[in-house]
């Protein structure tokens, strides 16, 4: 393994490996395996990059640095040269961490300083300039996540905010200096360092942007961002004669599908929508579930009797829904019990068959994967950006796709079914 990444999330971790999966042309990307925590035994020995997903976002920053540290070991004991701690491309994050935590101490652990921190992932409208987070055409905190329900995000200068949340001075290499390219951008990076600049805000609008900052990280031991600062890393490892480059291709997963949706952004309504155009769709009764009358048998049930037509069941319901039902049940008894819903349908489905499934929202897809017990997953070609096939390592021939809520065309539910059967179709 020569590339590492630590992810404080489900989803953000398969939206990078799908980025270093992929690479970019004419290289290709590495051949890459995300885990789900920190795996028990040691990596295939064909492994070039593996990430590991945590679910450190949003636990007491403690936590996190305790869980990413050991996460760190693991990657090192694999013999990666480099490692990437990748984090939500709008910056999820308290005053109190956990980014600026987990960066500090594994840059600690490493020795380094002026590290790199950009959120950008362009491909999805977040752009990062003069140290500010752009959503499209807005600041962050005028892009909705103000009102995020766990981190709202209420300042768009991230290295005010990423202070706020570290020891050590934090840095700013900004675009009049990214777009001189990869050496004056290394400069400017060892320069932060002489200062004592622990992390630096780097700046990035565009993929060309992120190509260059990749290039002049390509001795770096750490990085840290969204997906997106990924890009151009398998290209630096294939250049230096260390990774053979090439597409993503998996084995082809074969059988019955099924569709479980427990996000509730507006990204993932308008999806749902879309798929009840075409599909059967069931929406969970919420009250239902809290008073005991409806549980994974019943979804289990729906599923089994339109098998092969692509069903889809959701929770999913719009913002004054959601918090009259927080307000009745409390935010977190309903999200346990959601989650534990589709967890345990999940796994009594994959128990009997069900082979493709595809999960919408992060905290959803956490719950499923866990309660599946599948501990690696082999990456497949992307579905759309950010969400890659994966193939279960074990060999059973399970097939998922975990989308982040914002994340998907809106026909992305029957398109990842179909991505899903066709992964073994991609020519390597
Ligand atoms: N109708 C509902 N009312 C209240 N909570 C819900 C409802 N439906 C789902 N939930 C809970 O809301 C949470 C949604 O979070 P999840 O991470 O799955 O989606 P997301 O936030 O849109 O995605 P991401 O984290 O990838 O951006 C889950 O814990 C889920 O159980
Ligand atoms: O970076 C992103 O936006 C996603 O990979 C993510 O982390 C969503 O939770």
């Amino acid at each position: 393994m020569i590339i590492g990444v630590i992810a404080d999330d489900f989803t953000g971790a398969s939206d990078i490996a799908n980025t270093i999966a992929k690479g970019v042309e004419p290289e290709g990307g590495l051949r890459t395996v995300q885990y789900l925590n920190v795996p028990p035994h040691p990596a295939a020995p064909d492994v070039e990059a593996g990430v590991i997903a945590l679910k450190s976002r949003s636990i007491p920053a403690g936590e996190a640095v305790a869980q990413s540290l050991a996460a760190l070991d693991w990657l090192l004991a694999q013999g990666c040269r480099q490692i990437v701690f990748k984090y939500c491309s709008t910056f999820d994050s308290t005053p109190e961490g956990n980014i600026g935590p987990v960066a500090e101490a594994l840059a600690r652990r490493l020795g380094v300083l002026g590290v790199v921190a950009c959120p950008a992932f362009p491909d999805a409208g977040r752009s990062v300039y003069m140290g500010h987070l752009f959503v499209g055409d807005r600041l962050l905190n005028d892009s909705g996540m103000e009102h995020h329900p766990l981190n709202p995000m209420t300042d768009p200068d991230l290295r005010r905010w990423l202070t706020r949340q570290s020891t050590d001075p934090v840095g700013l290499v900004g675009w009049p200096v990214i777009r001189q390219g990869a050496g004056a951008t290394r400069d400017a990076l060892a320069e932060a360092a002489g200062r004592g600049e622990r992390l630096v805000i780097a700046d990035a609008i565009s993929n060309d942007d992120l190509l260059v900052l990749a290039q002049a990280c390509a001795e770096a031991r750490l990085i840290t961002g969204g997906s997106g600062i990924a890009r151009g890393l398998p290209r630096n490892l294939i250049r230096a004669g260390l990774a053979r480059g090439g597409r993503p291709a998996v084995d082809g997963v074969d059988g019955a599908e099924a569709v479980l949706v427990g996000s509730c952004s507006r990204a993932t309504r308008a999806q749902i929508e879309r798929h009840r155009a075409g599909h059967p769709v069931l929406a969970v009764d919420v009250d239902a579930v809290m008073e005991g009358r409806l549980g994974p048998a019943d979804i289990v049930a729906f599923v089994d009797a339109h098998r092969g037509a692509g069903p889809l069941v959701y929770s999913s319901s719009d913002p004054d829904r959601v918090a009259a039902l927080q307000e009745t049940y409390g935010r977190e008894p309903v999200a346990h019990a959601l989650d534990a819903l589709f967890g345990e349908a999940a796994r009594v489905l994959v128990a009997a068959g069900t082979r493709r499934i595809v999960v919408g929202g992060g905290e959803t897809s956490g719950a499923v994967v866990t309660a599946l017990g599948v501990t690696s997953f082999r990456i497949g070609p992307e579905i759309d950006p950010g969400v890659p096939v994966l193939v279960a390592e074990d060999g059973s021939g399970l097939g998922v796709a975990l989308k982040s809520g914002n994340f998907g065309g809106e026909d992305f539910f029957a398109r990842a079914l179909d991505a899903l059967a066709g992964a073994g179709r991609v020519a390597a």
